[in-house]
């Protein structure tokens, strides 16, 4: 069991001051993993105590000091590499060989890339008549969601150390165990006394009481719209700063030259990687109608290639979503795709038929899906594909963005002119074109409803800053 029913304060493990506990469940077996404390509001003003009380050493270390700690903090998170990867699969119920792909490496790569973006980083600069001052914003509250255990952790950790500002950490209830990893990996690396404190607790106390605390300056959030929301509304009585990663509905835009199997497979990663609990994957294949027999016949193959099963096996590629919540979502909108008409192409509703054990659904991809169908328009985040026709350019684009979200987009296919004319037009605020590969340093974050920032390298480290304009100082 993997219970630990502390909160991580002031450099130490000390024990909740309320007797409340959550159990945490590995999705893959529906089994009780352990358990942690549910956190109180005098949990959580401790620490935010401890953060405040770090402020004025920490916002003060030098920025050599800092990359050197985010350099250690990344070999550490290197040594601890099997033991997360394990944690997270049994945690997320990821395949191992998303574990350690995806999620430790996401984990690994936004320390690395926020001391190398710090090696280049300016603090202070002049401009003409004045010089610009960027200095730590004071304490920062994280708050995090289950499907990425270590990448939304590590990439709010990692800015907020790198911009000098001690933190207070809520991660998912559903995956505390890697945060709390976590949490010894900083110590071990020499994170000061009270820069990282972790707080175990429900949305509502936890969350909503960081959204709240006077004492917070900024809160970092990544989840639902409707939390998102929430956090904004709490913020603005203290007129907080707030970074919000929220939801999308990416587009994925084959073009009339695209190769279609290439496409499908691009099509067939997004929908099953994390058994498509991502917010940035490409749920909408928006493809040339003169394509539609040879993008569906090669998008069924490509889907249906995808090994799902037991976690723990090294051939799995896809596992069960988190919780039987997430399930029953996701079963809900497969009926609402069937019955506003869509057609099935493949999976549907129900469990596969060898998997009745652990929160599995059948891989989904629906055809002659029309833009305005809910199916199209909500977040599902389950393995579920809608596949859109176009019949030109200017259409393509018109179904791509006639969405509230704008978190990422995709395009594919061989005439640059054209690829860049898609990517330029997405509203989105990350455009990957063809196999374009995942860079650490780009920044990451939504228009529209998909949020507020952006977070990952020198981008995501600004968030963690106030700027100061001084006159009369620059020579
Ligand atoms: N953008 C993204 O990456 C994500 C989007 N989602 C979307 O949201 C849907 C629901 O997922 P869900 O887990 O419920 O997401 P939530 O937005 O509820 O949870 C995300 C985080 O916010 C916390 N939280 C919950 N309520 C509050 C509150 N009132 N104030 C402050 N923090 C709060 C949660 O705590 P606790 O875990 O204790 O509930 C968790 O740490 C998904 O189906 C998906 O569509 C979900 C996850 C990530
Ligand atoms: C393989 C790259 C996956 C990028 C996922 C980024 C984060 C998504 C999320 O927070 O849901």
């Amino acid at each position: 069991m993997r219970t630990n029913l502390n909160h991580f304060i002031n450099g130490e493990w000390i024990g909740s001051t309320g007797s409340e506990t959550i159990q945490v469940c590995n999705p893959a077996t529906e089994e009780v993993i352990g358990e942690i404390s549910s956190g109180t509001e005098e949990d959580l003003n401790k620490a935010v105590a401890a953060a405040k009380a770090a402020f004025p050493s920490f916002s003060k270390t030098s920025k050599e000091e800092r990359i050197q700690l985010l350099e250690a903090i990344a070999n550490e998170y290197e040594n601890k590499k099997d033991e997360l990867i394990d944690v997270i699969t049994e945690e997320l119920g990821s395949p191992v060989s998303i574990s350690q792909n995806v999620h430790y490496t996401m984990g690994y790569n936004h320390f690395k890339h926020a001391a190398e973006a710090l090696k280049n980083f300016s603090f202070e600069e002049n401009r003409g008549n004045h010089k610009i001052r960027k200095e730590s914003i004071g304490v920062s509250g994280l708050i995090t969601p289950w499907n990425f255990p270590t990448n939304q952790t590590s990439t709010k950790i990692a800015g907020a150390i790198a911009a000098g500002s001690p933190m207070v950490l809520k991660p998912a209830s559903m995956t505390p165990f890697a945060a709390m990893m976590l949490a010894d990996i900083l110590a071990t690396a020499g994170v000061p006394k009270g820069v990282f404190n972790l707080v175990n607790g429900s949305g509502s106390t936890i969350g909503n009481g960081i959204s709240k605390h006077p004492d917070i300056d900024f809160v970092s959030f990544t989840g639902s719209g409707k939390v998102g929301e929430k956090i904004m509304k709490n913020g603005a009585e203290t007129i907080k700063k707030v970074a919000l990663e929220l939801g999308g509905k990416s587009p994925l835009v084959v073009l009339e030259d695209a190769d279609m199997e290439k496409a499908a497979k691009t099509a067939a990663w997004n929908i099953m990687m994390n058994t498509g609990q991502v917010c940035s994957a490409a749920t909408r294949a928006i493809i040339p109608a003169s394509k539609k027999e040879a993008f569906e016949k090669a998008v069924k193959q490509a889907v249906s290639s995808f090994e799902y099963g037991d976690p723990k096996q090294t051939e799995t590629k896809t596992g069960p979503l988190i919780s039987k919540d997430q399930w029953d979502t996701v079963q809900s909108y497969i009926e609402k795709g069937i019955h506003e008409g869509a057609t099935l192409l493949l999976g549907g509703t129900g469990k596969p038929e060898d998997l009745e054990t652990g929160y599995y659904v059948k891989p989904t991809v629906f055809t002659d899906v029309t833009n305005d169908m809910v199916i199209a328009q909500e977040e599902i985040f389950g393995p579920v594909l809608s596949v859109i026709t176009y019949n030109d350019l200017d259409e393509a684009l018109e179904i791509a963005n006639d969405t509230i979200y704008g978190l990422a987009g995709y395009v594919v296919g061989k005439d640059k002119e054209t690829l860049a004319h898609v990517a330029n037009n997405i509203k989105a605020g990350q455009i990957t074109v063809n196999d374009g590969k995942t860079d650490f340093f780009a920044p990451f974050g939504g228009y529209k409803q998909s949020g507020i920032g952006r977070e990952w390298g020198d981008y995501g480290i600004e968030e963690y800053l106030e700027v100061k304009a001084i006159m009369g100082l620059s020579s």
